[in-house]
């Protein structure tokens, strides 16, 4: 083992890896990646040929890729300014790079033990398990190698994530101008089924489950900490965007659209979108708030404007940097502080193995869960 200072190092880990949606880059892309996101998943047809549509509009590119892209760059530069020359591996769940590949990669490249980083910071089946389902996918052809992954912990309630959105939502407010200082704020999530939402997370938790419980707190301490910068107190909701599935099973809401409209009508001066289930700002965020919303508050006349995401945030890429070095000591059999910021929940490493219930496939194997599954 090579002679470093424990303390500040990500060993025993050998690689990096990043994990996220993934998203098409080219017209001929949009079908297929649709195909492999819904696959079994019992999305109708019709909500198919109009989600391609969304992507028609941006030239048949989703940002995405391009965003992990800019992520990988900002965490090289901020892990060589720490003198941490851990290498950076990237693969997606839906679309090029896929992890399989990535994995096959990390492994002829002669690395071991992985810490991987999902672009995905709450718990629920769908921003969690599945992508620990698909984890397995990726890593079991290999496990002759001996090779294994870790995960960070849930990140939403870290600080350096909430500072990432108290600044967005600063400079949007900044933006409207006068409304801004009645605004209120409108913390947004990708929608899940009631189902989802209600299995997502361990005890305890509220009947919403932890999905809802994790939002509503992050979006509880933005609310807090831009009130206390700008010495008032804001009103805060928490609604939903980008639902799909069919009509006769019940999702997360208000409809983000929706919302705005009971807003307007109550007689709201202004605004302020703040995108919190998101780490940046991909195709649920250009469609669905900047395109769909924003449209929607055009018509009723009410001051909007949109938060950024956490993307390359200094405090952002820094925390994930942090969370990668807390990881490394906890494998080390260290107890490292898991920082959060106040009166949010604080996260696990391992899930417990009936976290965010797979409900469609419930044998289905995932990794980084406390007990393995039997083969
Ligand atoms: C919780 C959550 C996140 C946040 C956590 C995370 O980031 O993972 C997220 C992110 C994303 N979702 C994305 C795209 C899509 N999600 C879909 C469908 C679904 N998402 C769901 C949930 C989530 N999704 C669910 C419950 C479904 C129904 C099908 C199913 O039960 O699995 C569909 C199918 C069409 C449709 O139905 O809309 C698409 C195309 C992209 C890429 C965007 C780009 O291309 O830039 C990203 C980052
Ligand atoms: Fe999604």
């Amino acid at each position: 083992m090579p002679d470093r200072d424990g303390s500040a190092d990500t060993l025993p880990y050998d690689a990096l890896l990043l994990v996220s949606f993934g998203g098409p880059e080219k017209p001929d892309d949009v079908m297929p990646f649709l195909e492999n996101v819904t696959r079994g998943r019992g999305i109708p047809r019709e909500r198919l040929a109009d989600v391609a549509h969304h992507y028609d509009g941006f030239g048949g590119r989703s940002p995405i890729n391009d965003q992990c892209r800019e992520l990988l760059a900002a965490l090289r530069v901020e892990l060589d300014g720490r003198g941490l020359d851990v290498p950076l591996y990237w693969g997606n769940r839906n679309w090029d790079p896929f992890l399989g590949p990535e994995v096959e990669r990390i492994v002829a490249d002669g690395h071991r033990r992985v810490v991987a980083v999902l672009t995905s910071a709450y718990p629920s089946y769908s921003s969690c398990r599945q992508y620990r389902e698909n984890l397995f996918d990726a890593f079991d052809p290999q496990a002759a190698s001996g090779v294994t992954v870790d995960k960070i912990r849930h990140y939403s309630d870290h600080p350096g994530f909430v500072a990432a959105s108290v600044d967005a939502t600063q400079a949007a407010l900044d933006e409207l101008g006068e409304p801004g200082e009645r605004a209120r704020l409108v913390f947004v999530t990708h929608s899940i089924p009631t189902a989802m939402a209600a299995a997502a997370g361990p005890q305890p938790k509220s009947p919403e489950g932890g999905y809802v419980d994790w939002h509503l707190a992050v979006a509880e301490a933005v609310t807090r900490e831009v009130g206390r910068l700008r010495g008032r107190t804001y009103d805060f909701d928490l609604v939903y965007c980008s639902r799909s599935g069919p009509p006769s099973q019940p999702w997360l809401e208000p409809d983000v659209n929706d919302h705005l409209r009971a807003l307007d009508a109550a007689g709201v001066p202004g605004v302020v979108l703040v995108p919190i289930g998101f780490v940046s700002d991909h195709m649920e965020v250009i469609y669905d708030l900047d395109t769909e919303a924003v449209e929607t508050a055009r018509e009723l006349g009410l001051p909007l404007a949109r938060a950024a995401t956490a993307g390359t945030h200094p405090a952002f890429v820094s925390a994930l940097v942090d969370l990668v070095l807390e990881r490394a000591a906890a494998a080390r059999g260290e107890e490292p502080a898991r920082p959060v910021v106040e009166g949010t929940p604080v996260g696990w490493y391992d899930c417990e193995p009936d976290c965010c219930t797979n409900l469609r496939d419930p044998g289905r194997r995932a990794l980084c869960q406390r007990v393995p599954q039997p083969a």
